[in-house]
Protein backbone atom coordinates (compact mmCIF):
# COMPACT_ATOMS: atom_id res chain seq x y z
CA UNK A 1 0.00 0.00 0.00
CA UNK A 2 1.86 2.93 -1.06
CA UNK A 3 1.32 6.60 0.59
CA UNK A 4 -0.62 8.96 -1.48
CA UNK A 5 -0.34 12.29 -2.51
CA UNK A 6 -1.24 15.11 0.31
CA UNK A 7 -5.03 15.05 0.24
CA UNK A 8 -5.64 18.31 -0.01
CA UNK A 9 -4.10 18.36 -3.66
CA UNK A 10 -6.09 15.79 -5.01
CA UNK A 11 -8.44 17.30 -7.44
CA UNK A 12 -11.84 15.66 -6.32
CA UNK A 13 -10.72 17.28 -2.28
CA UNK A 14 -10.53 20.47 -4.38
CA UNK A 15 -13.56 20.30 -6.00
CA UNK A 16 -15.42 19.01 -3.22
CA UNK A 17 -13.70 21.88 -1.07
CA UNK A 18 -15.43 24.47 -3.83
CA UNK A 19 -18.68 22.66 -3.66
CA UNK A 20 -18.81 22.75 -0.06
CA UNK A 21 -17.62 26.83 0.05
CA UNK A 22 -20.50 27.24 -2.40
CA UNK A 23 -23.19 25.10 -1.14
CA UNK A 24 -22.43 23.46 2.03
CA UNK A 25 -24.49 26.09 4.37
CA UNK A 26 -27.15 25.68 2.12
CA UNK A 27 -27.94 21.86 2.23
CA UNK A 28 -31.04 21.67 4.08
CA UNK A 29 -32.21 18.19 4.90
CA UNK A 30 -35.84 18.56 4.90
CA UNK A 31 -35.57 20.53 1.32
CA UNK A 32 -33.63 17.95 0.14
CA UNK A 33 -36.60 15.59 1.31
CA UNK A 34 -39.35 17.82 -0.09
CA UNK A 35 -37.29 17.97 -3.66
CA UNK A 36 -37.18 14.48 -4.42
CA UNK A 37 -39.46 11.74 -3.55
CA UNK A 38 -37.64 9.01 -3.82
CA UNK A 39 -34.40 10.04 -1.48
CA UNK A 40 -35.38 7.50 1.12
CA UNK A 41 -34.77 4.63 -1.20
CA UNK A 42 -32.19 6.21 -3.19
CA UNK A 43 -29.96 6.91 -0.21
CA UNK A 44 -30.38 3.79 1.80
CA UNK A 45 -29.79 0.31 1.27
CA UNK A 46 -30.23 -2.94 3.31
CA UNK A 47 -28.01 -5.83 3.56
CA UNK A 48 -29.74 -8.71 3.48
CA UNK A 49 -28.47 -11.26 6.16
CA UNK A 50 -29.45 -15.36 5.36
CA UNK A 51 -30.91 -15.89 8.42
CA UNK A 52 -31.75 -13.29 10.33
CA UNK A 53 -33.09 -10.35 8.39
CA UNK A 54 -32.17 -7.28 6.53
CA UNK A 55 -30.42 -4.47 8.24
CA UNK A 56 -31.12 -0.91 6.84
CA UNK A 57 -28.73 1.53 6.65
CA UNK A 58 -30.79 4.92 6.22
CA UNK A 59 -28.33 7.91 4.81
CA UNK A 60 -30.89 10.01 3.85
CA UNK A 61 -31.10 12.27 6.48
CA UNK A 62 -27.62 13.51 5.63
CA UNK A 63 -25.98 16.89 3.79
CA UNK A 64 -25.76 15.60 0.66
CA UNK A 65 -27.29 15.02 -2.31
CA UNK A 66 -25.93 13.16 -5.62
CA UNK A 67 -23.07 15.63 -6.37
CA UNK A 68 -21.07 15.08 -3.36
CA UNK A 69 -21.75 11.63 -2.98
CA UNK A 70 -20.10 11.54 -7.05
CA UNK A 71 -17.30 13.51 -5.46
CA UNK A 72 -17.13 11.36 -2.69
CA UNK A 73 -16.85 8.41 -4.39
CA UNK A 74 -14.84 9.30 -6.81
CA UNK A 75 -12.39 10.40 -4.06
CA UNK A 76 -12.37 7.07 -2.44
CA UNK A 77 -11.14 5.78 -6.00
CA UNK A 78 -8.76 8.33 -6.49
CA UNK A 79 -7.17 7.72 -3.13
CA UNK A 80 -6.62 3.41 -3.99
CA UNK A 81 -9.60 2.75 -1.88
CA UNK A 82 -10.34 -0.92 -3.35
CA UNK A 83 -6.83 -1.35 -3.67
CA UNK A 84 -5.71 -0.87 -0.09
CA UNK A 85 -9.06 -3.48 0.63
CA UNK A 86 -7.42 -5.91 -1.77
CA UNK A 87 -3.55 -5.17 -0.12
CA UNK A 88 -5.57 -6.37 3.36
CA UNK A 89 -7.38 -9.21 1.92
CA UNK A 90 -4.52 -10.35 0.38
CA UNK A 91 -2.46 -10.25 3.26
CA UNK A 92 -0.12 -7.49 2.55
CA UNK A 93 1.50 -5.74 5.26
CA UNK A 94 -0.27 -2.87 5.59
CA UNK A 95 0.77 -2.51 9.15
CA UNK A 96 4.32 -1.09 7.93
CA UNK A 97 5.38 0.36 10.97
CA UNK A 98 5.21 -2.83 12.79
CA UNK A 99 5.78 -5.03 9.61
CA UNK A 100 2.40 -6.68 9.90
CA UNK A 101 -0.35 -7.81 7.91
CA UNK A 102 -3.87 -7.29 9.15
CA UNK A 103 -5.64 -10.13 9.16
CA UNK A 104 -8.63 -10.30 11.53
CA UNK A 105 -10.75 -11.22 8.19
CA UNK A 106 -8.92 -14.39 8.29
CA UNK A 107 -10.41 -14.96 11.77
CA UNK A 108 -13.60 -15.17 10.60
CA UNK A 109 -12.74 -16.56 7.29
CA UNK A 110 -15.82 -18.44 7.10
CA UNK A 111 -15.00 -20.30 3.76
CA UNK A 112 -11.87 -21.25 4.82
CA UNK A 113 -10.08 -19.45 1.52
CA UNK A 114 -6.21 -19.75 1.81
CA UNK A 115 -5.07 -16.60 3.39
CA UNK A 116 -0.71 -16.60 2.85
CA UNK A 117 1.26 -14.48 5.00
CA UNK A 118 4.88 -14.92 4.55
CA UNK A 119 4.59 -18.27 2.13
CA UNK A 120 2.03 -19.77 4.35
CA UNK A 121 -1.51 -20.53 4.82
CA UNK A 122 -2.99 -18.90 8.02
CA UNK A 123 -6.01 -20.66 8.06
CA UNK A 124 -4.63 -24.44 9.43
CA UNK A 125 -3.61 -22.56 12.65
CA UNK A 126 -6.92 -20.32 13.15
CA UNK A 127 -8.86 -23.21 12.39
CA UNK A 128 -6.61 -25.32 15.04
CA UNK A 129 -7.11 -22.33 17.45
CA UNK A 130 -11.10 -22.33 16.71
CA UNK A 131 -11.06 -26.49 17.38
CA UNK A 132 -9.54 -25.88 20.66
CA UNK A 133 -11.82 -23.33 21.84
CA UNK A 134 -14.61 -25.51 20.77
CA UNK A 135 -13.29 -28.25 22.77
CA UNK A 136 -13.16 -25.74 26.25
CA UNK A 137 -16.27 -24.71 25.55
CA UNK A 138 -17.85 -27.93 25.74
CA UNK A 139 -16.05 -28.97 28.76
CA UNK A 140 -16.47 -25.72 30.78
CA UNK A 141 -20.38 -25.92 29.83
CA UNK A 142 -21.18 -29.15 30.28
CA UNK A 143 -19.63 -28.76 33.71
CA UNK A 144 -16.87 -31.90 33.02
CA UNK A 145 -14.01 -29.37 33.63
CA UNK A 146 -13.74 -29.44 37.29
CA UNK A 147 -11.97 -26.87 40.32
CA UNK A 148 -9.21 -27.49 42.60
CA UNK A 149 -12.22 -29.06 44.96
CA UNK A 150 -13.88 -31.10 42.08
CA UNK A 151 -16.61 -28.36 41.29
CA UNK A 152 -17.69 -27.47 37.65
CA UNK A 153 -17.02 -23.60 36.76
CA UNK A 154 -19.79 -20.63 37.42
CA UNK A 155 -17.92 -17.78 36.87
CA UNK A 156 -15.58 -16.56 34.19
CA UNK A 157 -13.25 -13.30 35.05
CA UNK A 158 -11.42 -12.48 31.89
CA UNK A 159 -8.20 -10.32 33.11
CA UNK A 160 -7.44 -7.65 30.33
CA UNK A 161 -7.59 -4.22 29.02
CA UNK A 162 -7.91 -2.45 25.76
CA UNK A 163 -8.92 -4.70 23.15
CA UNK A 164 -8.26 -7.75 25.62
CA UNK A 165 -11.29 -6.45 27.34
CA UNK A 166 -13.38 -4.07 25.43
CA UNK A 167 -14.44 -6.45 22.58
CA UNK A 168 -15.32 -9.92 25.15
CA UNK A 169 -17.23 -7.30 27.45
CA UNK A 170 -18.96 -5.02 24.84
CA UNK A 171 -20.40 -8.52 23.07
CA UNK A 172 -21.12 -10.10 26.25
CA UNK A 173 -23.25 -7.85 27.32
CA UNK A 174 -24.96 -7.18 23.81
CA UNK A 175 -25.92 -10.83 23.85
CA UNK A 176 -26.91 -11.62 27.18
CA UNK A 177 -29.68 -13.01 26.08
CA UNK A 178 -28.36 -16.15 24.17
CA UNK A 179 -26.17 -16.76 27.51
CA UNK A 180 -25.65 -20.31 28.20
CA UNK A 181 -22.31 -20.64 30.08
CA UNK A 182 -21.31 -19.70 33.19
CA UNK A 183 -21.36 -16.03 34.00
CA UNK A 184 -18.57 -13.60 32.80
CA UNK A 185 -17.21 -10.90 34.78
CA UNK A 186 -14.68 -8.72 33.53
CA UNK A 187 -11.31 -6.89 35.58
CA UNK A 188 -8.83 -4.49 33.30
CA UNK A 189 -8.27 -1.50 35.45
CA UNK A 190 -5.26 -1.36 37.17
CA UNK A 191 -6.87 -0.22 40.15
CA UNK A 192 -7.21 -2.94 42.82
CA UNK A 193 -10.78 -1.76 43.57
CA UNK A 194 -11.51 -3.37 40.23
CA UNK A 195 -10.34 -6.82 41.04
CA UNK A 196 -11.33 -6.67 44.52
CA UNK A 197 -14.97 -6.21 43.73
CA UNK A 198 -15.04 -9.15 41.08
CA UNK A 199 -13.45 -11.14 43.62
CA UNK A 200 -15.65 -10.60 46.09
CA UNK A 201 -19.01 -11.65 43.81
CA UNK A 202 -17.01 -15.06 42.73
CA UNK A 203 -15.71 -18.62 44.60
CA UNK A 204 -12.63 -19.40 43.63
CA UNK A 205 -13.44 -23.02 43.51
CA UNK A 206 -16.10 -22.27 40.81
CA UNK A 207 -14.33 -19.39 39.03
CA UNK A 208 -12.29 -19.47 35.87
CA UNK A 209 -9.75 -16.88 35.52
CA UNK A 210 -8.85 -15.79 31.47
CA UNK A 211 -5.63 -13.77 30.95
CA UNK A 212 -6.21 -11.74 27.93
CA UNK A 213 -3.01 -10.15 26.77
CA UNK A 214 -1.60 -9.99 23.19
CA UNK A 215 1.64 -9.18 24.40
CA UNK A 216 1.74 -10.66 27.85
CA UNK A 217 3.64 -7.87 29.23
CA UNK A 218 0.80 -4.92 29.55
CA UNK A 219 1.60 -4.06 33.29
CA UNK A 220 -2.62 -3.50 34.51
CA UNK A 221 -3.13 -6.85 33.15
CA UNK A 222 -0.06 -8.75 34.62
CA UNK A 223 -0.40 -7.02 37.76
CA UNK A 224 -4.72 -8.23 37.80
CA UNK A 225 -3.18 -11.61 37.11
CA UNK A 226 -0.95 -12.24 39.69
CA UNK A 227 -2.91 -10.72 42.22
CA UNK A 228 -5.49 -13.40 41.63
CA UNK A 229 -3.24 -16.11 41.08
CA UNK A 230 -2.21 -15.14 45.07
CA UNK A 231 -6.07 -15.41 45.74
CA UNK A 232 -6.99 -18.54 44.22
CA UNK A 233 -3.67 -20.20 45.59
CA UNK A 234 -4.73 -18.58 49.55
CA UNK A 235 -7.99 -19.63 48.82
CA UNK A 236 -6.64 -23.38 47.21
CA UNK A 237 -3.63 -23.58 49.36
CA UNK A 238 -2.57 -25.88 46.71
CA UNK A 239 -0.19 -24.06 43.80
CA UNK A 240 -1.47 -26.61 41.38
CA UNK A 241 -5.02 -25.36 41.68
CA UNK A 242 -3.84 -22.61 39.04
CA UNK A 243 -4.24 -25.91 36.34
CA UNK A 244 -7.78 -25.33 36.87
CA UNK A 245 -8.26 -22.04 37.13
CA UNK A 246 -6.06 -19.79 35.13
CA UNK A 247 -6.20 -19.82 30.83
CA UNK A 248 -4.01 -17.56 28.60
CA UNK A 249 -4.69 -16.17 25.13
CA UNK A 250 -2.07 -14.48 24.33
CA UNK A 251 0.64 -14.57 21.30
CA UNK A 252 3.51 -14.84 23.26
CA UNK A 253 4.14 -18.35 24.77
CA UNK A 254 7.27 -17.85 26.62
CA UNK A 255 5.87 -15.05 28.96
CA UNK A 256 2.41 -17.74 29.27
CA UNK A 257 5.16 -20.03 30.70
CA UNK A 258 6.87 -17.78 32.70
CA UNK A 259 3.73 -16.33 34.06
CA UNK A 260 2.90 -19.76 35.75
CA UNK A 261 0.05 -21.25 32.89
CA UNK A 262 0.74 -24.38 30.88
CA UNK A 263 0.61 -23.68 27.81
CA UNK A 264 -2.17 -26.43 26.80
CA UNK A 265 -3.56 -24.18 28.59
CA UNK A 266 -3.11 -21.37 26.18
CA UNK A 267 -5.35 -20.32 23.51
CA UNK A 268 -2.89 -18.62 20.16
CA UNK A 269 -3.28 -15.54 17.71
CA UNK A 270 -0.65 -13.85 15.72
CA UNK A 271 0.99 -10.08 15.70
CA UNK A 272 -1.01 -9.80 12.54
CA UNK A 273 -4.37 -9.51 14.77
CA UNK A 274 -4.57 -5.91 16.54
CA UNK A 275 -5.74 -5.68 19.87
CA UNK A 276 -8.85 -3.74 19.05
CA UNK A 277 -9.81 -6.61 16.34
CA UNK A 278 -9.04 -8.98 18.32
CA UNK A 279 -12.51 -10.00 19.37
CA UNK A 280 -12.87 -13.09 16.58
CA UNK A 281 -9.62 -14.57 17.83
CA UNK A 282 -8.78 -16.50 21.12
CA UNK A 283 -9.28 -13.28 22.42
CA UNK A 284 -13.38 -14.20 22.13
CA UNK A 285 -12.82 -16.74 24.72
CA UNK A 286 -14.73 -15.96 27.43
CA UNK A 287 -17.70 -14.58 24.90
CA UNK A 288 -17.65 -17.95 23.70
CA UNK A 289 -18.17 -19.49 27.08
CA UNK A 290 -20.74 -17.20 27.51
CA UNK A 291 -22.72 -17.57 24.79
CA UNK A 292 -21.64 -21.18 23.21
CA UNK A 293 -19.39 -21.60 20.98
CA UNK A 294 -22.37 -21.87 18.12
CA UNK A 295 -23.37 -18.92 18.66
CA UNK A 296 -19.58 -17.33 18.79
CA UNK A 297 -19.22 -18.51 15.22
CA UNK A 298 -22.54 -17.39 13.80
CA UNK A 299 -20.80 -14.41 15.23
CA UNK A 300 -17.51 -14.67 13.33
CA UNK A 301 -20.51 -15.65 10.48
CA UNK A 302 -21.92 -12.11 10.97
CA UNK A 303 -19.27 -10.11 10.55
CA UNK A 304 -17.63 -12.48 7.52
CA UNK A 305 -20.70 -11.92 5.74
CA UNK A 306 -20.17 -8.31 6.05
CA UNK A 307 -16.27 -8.59 4.69
CA UNK A 308 -17.75 -10.47 1.46
CA UNK A 309 -20.19 -7.14 1.18
CA UNK A 310 -16.94 -4.98 1.61
CA UNK A 311 -14.84 -7.02 -0.78
CA UNK A 312 -17.65 -7.48 -3.68
CA UNK A 313 -20.10 -4.45 -3.27
CA UNK A 314 -19.29 -1.71 -5.74
CA UNK A 315 -18.12 1.75 -3.67
CA UNK A 316 -22.09 2.96 -4.28
CA UNK A 317 -23.64 0.42 -2.42
CA UNK A 318 -20.73 -1.03 -0.12
CA UNK A 319 -22.15 0.49 3.51
CA UNK A 320 -18.91 0.58 4.85
CA UNK A 321 -17.55 2.71 2.52
CA UNK A 322 -21.16 5.08 2.53
CA UNK A 323 -20.68 5.42 5.89
CA UNK A 324 -17.11 6.17 6.01
CA UNK A 325 -17.75 8.86 3.49
CA UNK A 326 -19.97 10.40 4.62
CA UNK A 327 -18.19 11.07 7.77
CA UNK A 328 -15.25 12.06 5.52
CA UNK A 329 -18.08 15.28 4.37
CA UNK A 330 -18.56 16.31 7.78
CA UNK A 331 -15.24 15.93 9.57
CA UNK A 332 -13.14 17.17 6.86
CA UNK A 333 -15.15 20.20 5.47
CA UNK A 334 -17.87 20.83 7.99
CA UNK A 335 -15.30 20.52 10.89
CA UNK A 336 -17.48 18.62 13.09
CA UNK A 337 -15.03 17.13 15.79
CA UNK A 338 -17.15 14.29 17.28
CA UNK A 339 -19.09 11.40 15.72
CA UNK A 340 -22.16 10.13 18.34
CA UNK A 341 -23.07 6.58 18.33
CA UNK A 342 -26.40 5.99 19.65
CA UNK A 343 -27.60 2.48 20.56
CA UNK A 344 -31.67 2.05 21.01
CA UNK A 345 -30.48 -1.23 22.68
CA UNK A 346 -29.46 -1.12 26.44
CA UNK A 347 -27.59 -4.49 25.46
CA UNK A 348 -25.49 -2.30 23.04
CA UNK A 349 -24.97 -0.05 25.81
CA UNK A 350 -20.75 -0.83 25.72
CA UNK A 351 -21.10 -0.56 22.03
CA UNK A 352 -19.64 3.37 21.95
CA UNK A 353 -16.83 2.73 24.22
CA UNK A 354 -15.72 -0.42 22.53
CA UNK A 355 -15.55 1.89 19.07
CA UNK A 356 -13.94 4.29 21.17
CA UNK A 357 -10.72 2.31 21.06
CA UNK A 358 -11.85 1.21 16.93
CA UNK A 359 -12.01 4.14 16.27
CA UNK A 360 -9.67 6.58 18.46
CA UNK A 361 -6.67 4.44 18.52
CA UNK A 362 -6.85 3.40 14.87
CA UNK A 363 -7.27 6.60 13.42
CA UNK A 364 -6.43 9.53 16.17
CA UNK A 365 -2.84 10.40 14.59
CA UNK A 366 -1.41 13.03 12.35
CA UNK A 367 1.31 11.41 10.23
CA UNK A 368 0.84 10.23 7.09
CA UNK A 369 2.06 7.22 6.05
CA UNK A 370 5.05 8.58 4.28
CA UNK A 371 5.44 10.59 7.92
CA UNK A 372 4.55 13.82 6.69
CA UNK A 373 2.40 16.02 9.38
CA UNK A 374 -1.40 16.16 8.03
CA UNK A 375 -2.84 19.78 7.32
CA UNK A 376 -6.33 18.37 7.45
CA UNK A 377 -8.80 16.67 10.28
CA UNK A 378 -8.40 12.88 10.53
CA UNK A 379 -10.28 10.67 13.52
CA UNK A 380 -13.51 12.02 15.15
CA UNK A 381 -13.63 11.55 19.36
CA UNK A 382 -16.39 8.57 19.23
CA UNK A 383 -18.51 8.57 22.42
CA UNK A 384 -21.89 8.53 22.88
CA UNK A 385 -24.82 6.35 25.09
CA UNK A 386 -27.82 4.24 24.58
CA UNK A 387 -30.45 6.08 24.16
CA UNK A 388 -32.84 7.05 25.65
CA UNK A 389 -30.95 7.74 28.69
CA UNK A 390 -28.67 10.12 26.24
CA UNK A 391 -31.94 12.02 25.36
CA UNK A 392 -32.50 12.76 29.09
CA UNK A 393 -28.73 13.88 29.42
CA UNK A 394 -26.52 15.29 26.53
CA UNK A 395 -29.03 15.36 23.38
CA UNK A 396 -29.80 19.12 24.20
CA UNK A 397 -26.21 19.88 22.53
CA UNK A 398 -26.98 17.90 19.65
CA UNK A 399 -30.38 20.19 19.07
CA UNK A 400 -29.16 23.12 19.74
CA UNK A 401 -25.55 23.33 20.60
CA UNK A 402 -22.97 25.51 18.57
CA UNK A 403 -21.24 22.01 17.41
CA UNK A 404 -22.44 20.15 14.26
CA UNK A 405 -22.69 16.26 15.77
CA UNK A 406 -23.32 13.53 13.63
CA UNK A 407 -24.57 10.93 15.06
CA UNK A 408 -25.73 7.18 14.02
CA UNK A 409 -28.71 5.58 15.82
CA UNK A 410 -28.86 2.08 15.99
CA UNK A 411 -31.47 0.04 16.77
CA UNK A 412 -33.20 -3.32 16.77
CA UNK A 413 -36.78 -3.22 15.37
CA UNK A 414 -37.90 -6.66 17.44
CA UNK A 415 -37.03 -6.91 21.14
CA UNK A 416 -35.75 -9.45 23.72
CA UNK A 417 -37.69 -8.81 26.07
CA UNK A 418 -41.04 -8.06 25.11
CA UNK A 419 -42.30 -6.98 28.45
CA UNK A 420 -45.66 -5.17 29.11
CA UNK A 421 -47.03 -6.55 26.06
CA UNK A 422 -44.05 -4.38 24.00
CA UNK A 423 -45.57 -1.27 25.27
CA UNK A 424 -41.44 -0.68 26.27
CA UNK A 425 -40.20 -1.52 22.89
CA UNK A 426 -42.61 0.51 21.23
CA UNK A 427 -41.58 3.54 23.06
CA UNK A 428 -38.26 3.14 22.76
CA UNK A 429 -38.70 2.71 19.09
CA UNK A 430 -40.79 6.27 18.72
CA UNK A 431 -38.30 8.03 20.70
CA UNK A 432 -35.15 6.58 17.99
CA UNK A 433 -37.69 7.61 15.31
CA UNK A 434 -38.23 10.98 16.57
CA UNK A 435 -34.96 11.97 17.59
CA UNK A 436 -33.80 11.36 14.05
CA UNK A 437 -36.61 13.29 13.01
CA UNK A 438 -36.30 16.24 15.46
CA UNK A 439 -32.44 16.45 14.03
CA UNK A 440 -33.61 16.79 10.98
CA UNK A 441 -36.68 19.27 10.71
CA UNK A 442 -35.78 21.30 13.85
CA UNK A 443 -38.58 23.72 14.76
CA UNK A 444 -39.20 27.32 13.27
CA UNK A 445 -39.41 30.16 14.59
CA UNK A 446 -43.44 30.06 13.43
CA UNK A 447 -43.93 26.93 14.45
CA UNK A 448 -42.91 27.54 17.83
CA UNK A 449 -44.48 31.06 18.22
CA UNK A 450 -48.04 28.86 17.34
CA UNK A 451 -47.62 26.34 19.87
CA UNK A 452 -46.54 28.97 22.68
CA UNK A 453 -49.89 31.09 21.57
CA UNK A 454 -51.81 27.68 21.39
CA UNK A 455 -51.13 27.03 25.09
CA UNK A 456 -52.64 30.52 25.72
CA UNK A 457 -49.13 32.06 26.88
CA UNK A 458 -49.19 36.47 27.01
CA UNK A 459 -48.15 37.53 23.84
CA UNK A 460 -45.24 39.39 26.23
CA UNK A 461 -43.97 36.30 27.57
CA UNK A 462 -43.92 34.91 24.22
CA UNK A 463 -41.43 37.55 22.48
CA UNK A 464 -39.12 36.74 25.61
CA UNK A 465 -39.25 32.65 25.08
CA UNK A 466 -39.72 32.36 21.75
CA UNK A 467 -35.59 31.98 20.77
CA UNK A 468 -35.46 29.60 23.09
CA UNK A 469 -37.92 27.48 22.15
CA UNK A 470 -36.34 27.30 17.93
CA UNK A 471 -34.71 24.04 16.47
CA UNK A 472 -32.74 25.16 13.88
CA UNK A 473 -32.30 21.49 12.56
CA UNK A 474 -30.74 20.00 9.59
CA UNK A 475 -28.54 18.10 12.56
CA UNK A 476 -27.44 14.56 10.31
CA UNK A 477 -28.03 10.97 11.51
CA UNK A 478 -27.70 8.09 10.13
CA UNK A 479 -30.24 4.68 11.29
CA UNK A 480 -29.03 1.23 11.05
CA UNK A 481 -31.66 -0.99 12.19
CA UNK A 482 -31.86 -4.91 12.20
CA UNK A 483 -34.23 -6.92 12.97
CA UNK A 484 -32.97 -8.06 16.09
CA UNK A 485 -29.51 -8.11 17.94
CA UNK A 486 -28.26 -11.88 17.42
CA UNK A 487 -24.96 -13.19 17.12
CA UNK A 488 -24.72 -12.81 13.03
CA UNK A 489 -26.48 -9.44 13.27
CA UNK A 490 -23.76 -8.10 15.67
CA UNK A 491 -20.91 -9.70 14.05
CA UNK A 492 -22.06 -7.90 10.88
CA UNK A 493 -22.66 -4.82 12.66
CA UNK A 494 -19.20 -4.31 13.71
CA UNK A 495 -16.84 -5.38 10.83
CA UNK A 496 -19.48 -2.26 9.13
CA UNK A 497 -17.30 -0.35 11.73
CA UNK A 498 -14.24 -1.44 11.26
CA UNK A 499 -14.14 -1.53 7.31
CA UNK A 500 -15.51 2.22 7.80
CA UNK A 501 -12.52 3.25 9.81
CA UNK A 502 -10.09 1.25 7.38
CA UNK A 503 -11.70 2.88 4.34
CA UNK A 504 -11.48 6.86 6.34
CA UNK A 505 -7.76 5.23 7.40
CA UNK A 506 -7.25 4.76 3.21
CA UNK A 507 -8.62 8.26 2.24
CA UNK A 508 -5.95 9.90 5.03
CA UNK A 509 -3.37 8.35 4.30
CA UNK A 510 -2.60 7.34 7.99
CA UNK A 511 -1.47 4.07 9.78
CA UNK A 512 -4.90 2.52 11.18
CA UNK A 513 -3.09 -0.33 12.27
CA UNK A 514 -0.60 0.70 14.98
CA UNK A 515 -0.33 2.55 18.02
CA UNK A 516 2.22 4.24 19.08
CA UNK A 517 0.46 7.40 20.68
CA UNK A 518 -0.17 5.38 23.57
CA UNK A 519 3.49 4.74 24.37
CA UNK A 520 4.94 7.46 25.92
CA UNK A 521 2.44 7.64 28.90
CA UNK A 522 3.49 4.00 29.54
CA UNK A 523 6.92 4.90 29.34
CA UNK A 524 7.11 8.16 32.13
CA UNK A 525 4.54 6.27 34.03
CA UNK A 526 7.12 3.08 34.48
CA UNK A 527 9.64 6.31 36.12
CA UNK A 528 7.47 8.14 38.03
CA UNK A 529 6.46 4.81 39.97
CA UNK A 530 9.62 4.67 41.18
CA UNK A 531 9.59 7.94 42.27
CA UNK A 532 6.03 7.82 44.11
CA UNK A 533 8.43 5.62 46.50
CA UNK A 534 9.64 6.71 49.88
CA UNK A 535 9.20 10.02 51.35
CA UNK A 536 11.28 12.48 49.75
CA UNK A 537 10.29 15.34 47.48
CA UNK A 538 10.67 14.77 43.88
CA UNK A 539 12.02 17.89 41.47
CA UNK A 540 13.00 16.14 38.23
CA UNK A 541 10.03 16.57 36.44
CA UNK A 542 7.98 19.86 35.06
CA UNK A 543 6.64 22.11 37.87
CA UNK A 544 3.14 20.20 37.56
CA UNK A 545 3.96 16.72 37.82
CA UNK A 546 6.60 17.71 40.66
CA UNK A 547 4.08 19.19 42.74
CA UNK A 548 1.22 16.51 42.05
CA UNK A 549 3.81 13.97 43.48
CA UNK A 550 4.50 15.30 46.31
CA UNK A 551 1.47 16.15 47.22
CA UNK A 552 0.03 12.51 46.65
CA UNK A 553 3.11 11.36 48.86
CA UNK A 554 2.48 13.97 52.07
CA UNK A 555 -1.10 12.87 51.87
CA UNK A 556 0.23 9.30 52.01
CA UNK A 557 2.35 9.85 54.87
CA UNK A 558 -0.48 12.04 56.84
CA UNK A 559 -3.15 9.28 56.18
CA UNK A 560 -0.16 6.26 57.69
CA UNK A 561 0.47 8.51 60.58
CA UNK A 562 -2.94 9.18 61.58
CA UNK A 563 -3.76 5.10 61.33
CA UNK A 564 -0.59 5.10 63.83
CA UNK A 565 -2.50 7.67 66.32
CA UNK A 566 -5.89 7.02 65.32
CA UNK A 567 -8.21 5.22 68.22
CA UNK A 568 -10.02 2.36 67.05
CA UNK A 569 -13.05 2.92 66.18
CA UNK A 570 -16.56 0.96 66.16
CA UNK A 571 -16.49 0.84 62.10
CA UNK A 572 -12.86 -0.33 61.84
CA UNK A 573 -13.85 -3.10 64.56
CA UNK A 574 -16.34 -4.20 62.75
CA UNK A 575 -14.94 -4.14 59.36
CA UNK A 576 -11.96 -6.02 61.14
CA UNK A 577 -14.63 -9.21 62.64
CA UNK A 578 -16.28 -8.71 58.99
CA UNK A 579 -12.57 -9.41 57.29
CA UNK A 580 -11.49 -12.13 59.90
CA UNK A 581 -14.84 -14.00 59.44
CA UNK A 582 -15.03 -14.21 55.61
CA UNK A 583 -11.05 -15.07 55.94
CA UNK A 584 -12.30 -18.39 58.08
CA UNK A 585 -14.91 -18.66 55.61
CA UNK A 586 -12.07 -19.02 52.43
CA UNK A 587 -10.16 -21.24 55.09
CA UNK A 588 -13.04 -23.88 55.02
O1 LIG B 1 -3.52 -7.32 24.75
P1 LIG B 1 -2.43 -6.52 25.35
O2 LIG B 1 -1.10 -6.82 24.74
O3 LIG B 1 -2.40 -6.68 26.83
O4 LIG B 1 -2.70 -5.01 25.04
C1 LIG B 1 -3.83 -4.35 25.54
C2 LIG B 1 -3.94 -2.97 24.97
O5 LIG B 1 -2.76 -2.28 25.29
C3 LIG B 1 -2.75 -0.92 24.88
O6 LIG B 1 -1.56 -0.33 25.26
C4 LIG B 1 -2.88 -0.83 23.39
O7 LIG B 1 -3.00 0.52 23.08
C5 LIG B 1 -4.14 -1.56 22.94
O8 LIG B 1 -4.20 -1.58 21.54
C6 LIG B 1 -4.15 -2.97 23.46
O9 LIG B 1 -5.39 -3.56 23.12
Amino acid sequence: MESRPNLVIEPTWQKLNHFYKEFGSKINIMDLFAQDPKRFEKFSTTIETPLDGPILIDYSKNRINDEVLKLLFQLARDRGVESARDAMFSASKINFTENRSVLHIALRNRKNRPIIVDGKDVMPEVNAVLDHMKSFCDLIISKKWKGYSGKPIEDVVNIGIGGSDLGPLMVTEALKSFAVGPRVHFVSNIDGTHLAEVLKKVNPETTLFIIASKTFTTQETITNAVSAKTWLVAASGDASAVAKHFVALSTNAEKVREFGIDTNNMFGFWDWVGGRYSLWSAIGLSIALNIGYDNFVKLLEGAHYVDEHFVNTPLEKNVPVILALIGIWYINFYNSETHALLPYDQYLHRFAAYFQQGDMESNGKYVTRNGDQVSYSTGPIVWGEPGTNGQHAFYQLIHQGTRLIPADFIAPACTHNPISGGKHHKILLANFLAQTEALAKGKSLEEAAAELKASGMPADQIDRILPHKVFQGNRPTNSIVCKMITPFTLGALIAIYEHKIFVQGVIWDINSFDQWGVELGKQLAKAIEKDLEGSNKISNHDQSTNGLVNFIKSCCIRSVEETVQRPQTQSSRSTRTRSSKRQKLEEN
